[in-house]
């Protein structure tokens, strides 16, 4: 992480923990929106395709057809002893690191240099580094540019919406975090009991329904596809959430099938990133053998 501008943490994010050894996800610390109808060629993501939070923000570019108006650059799946890296220089700064487009973007900045991360490439700077923000600002600011007609955020679901994705973030997003990074029994069976019973809430929902607020998709199934995806491959293992897969569950599986089936958005998903991240992270899995299933998902 960063100390005043400085990269002060080894390579294995130190994982904050509550006195009850329960994992705390730490706040993001670029909170800025864009200019008004921004032009074509201001804006830039960075990504990671292990991270389910950038993944997000690259579903809602693949849906709004945004690929011409927003470029993106992927770091390397592994996190090194200076976080996250691209494989060659990246093409706003030519840097190597992420944690130096944050200091680049503020040269005093204390935290993690996490992705996703919206660039602005006129003032290089960081725009916002919170994926809720991101997903928020792509599907309300760049109507101007956006080549498919698609509202994730339609006003008459919002207030649903809005309580889903508690529910969804709570128990399932980072649920499964807190059941990965518990460091005491009791912290880990929280998180664990957690998933499930939000999985099987969510399994009942879909029962009934396209998506989870019906016939329409919206932020909320953008929300649960990147948890779901990402659970048999490497969740139910390395983050010991093996009560049973998403395969198991009839609604979820087909739903999440759905999603992945609608246009641009397999090319969102890199099974091989998914698992070379998660199973990089030496304090779960100390030898880093990356397993070679699951065949099918
Ligand atoms: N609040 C952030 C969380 C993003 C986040 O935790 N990203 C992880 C990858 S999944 C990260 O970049 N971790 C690097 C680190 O902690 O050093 C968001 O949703 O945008």
């Amino acid at each position: 992480m960063l100390r005043n501008g400085k990269w002060v943490e080894n390579w294995q994010p130190i994982q904050q923990k509550s006195e009850d050894g329960d994992f705390i996800r730490q706040s993001s610390g670029f909170r800025q929106g864009v200019v008004k109808n921004a032009p074509a060629d201001r804006y830039h993501l960075y990504v990671a395709y292990i991270c389910p939070w950038a993944c997000r923000t690259l579903m809602l570019r693949k849906l709004k057809g945004l690929e011409h108006a927003i470029s993106v650059s992927v770091v390397n799946p592994v996190l090194t002893e200076q976080g996250w890296a691209f494989d060659s220089p990246e093409q706003n700064l030519q840097k190597d690191y992420m944690h130096q487009l944050y200091t680049h973007s503020d040269n005093q900045y204390t935290g993690r240099a996490t992705v996703p991360v919206l660039w602005d490439k006129y003032q290089q700077k960081i725009v916002n580094n919170e994926s809720a923000d991101i997903i928020k600002i792509l599907n309300d600011d760049f109507n101007h540019l956006a080549q498919n007609d698609i509202n994730l955020r339609p006003t008459h679901l919002l207030e649903e919406m809005s309580e889903l994705n508690e529910l969804i973030y709570d128990k399932i997003n980072n649920g499964v975090y807190r059941a990965g990074f518990a460091s005491t029994q009791q912290a880990y069976e929280r998180g664990y009991y957690d998933v499930f019973t939000g999985l099987d809430t969510l399994e009942e929902k879909l029962a009934h329904r396209k998506y989870l607020l019906g016939e329409q998709l919206t932020e909320a199934d953008i929300r649960l596809f990147v948890t779901l995806i990402r659970f048999d491959l490497a969740y139910y293992s390395v983050f010991k959430c093996n009560k049973q897969r998403i395969r198991d569950y009839q609604h979820l599986h087909a739903y999440m099938h759905r999603v992945y089936n609608l246009p641009g958005i397999k090319q969102t998903v890199n099974a091989q990133h998914i698992k070379q991240g998660y199973y990089s992270i030496k304090t779960l899995n100390p030898n880093g053998i990356v397993p070679l299933g699951p065949d099918q998902i």
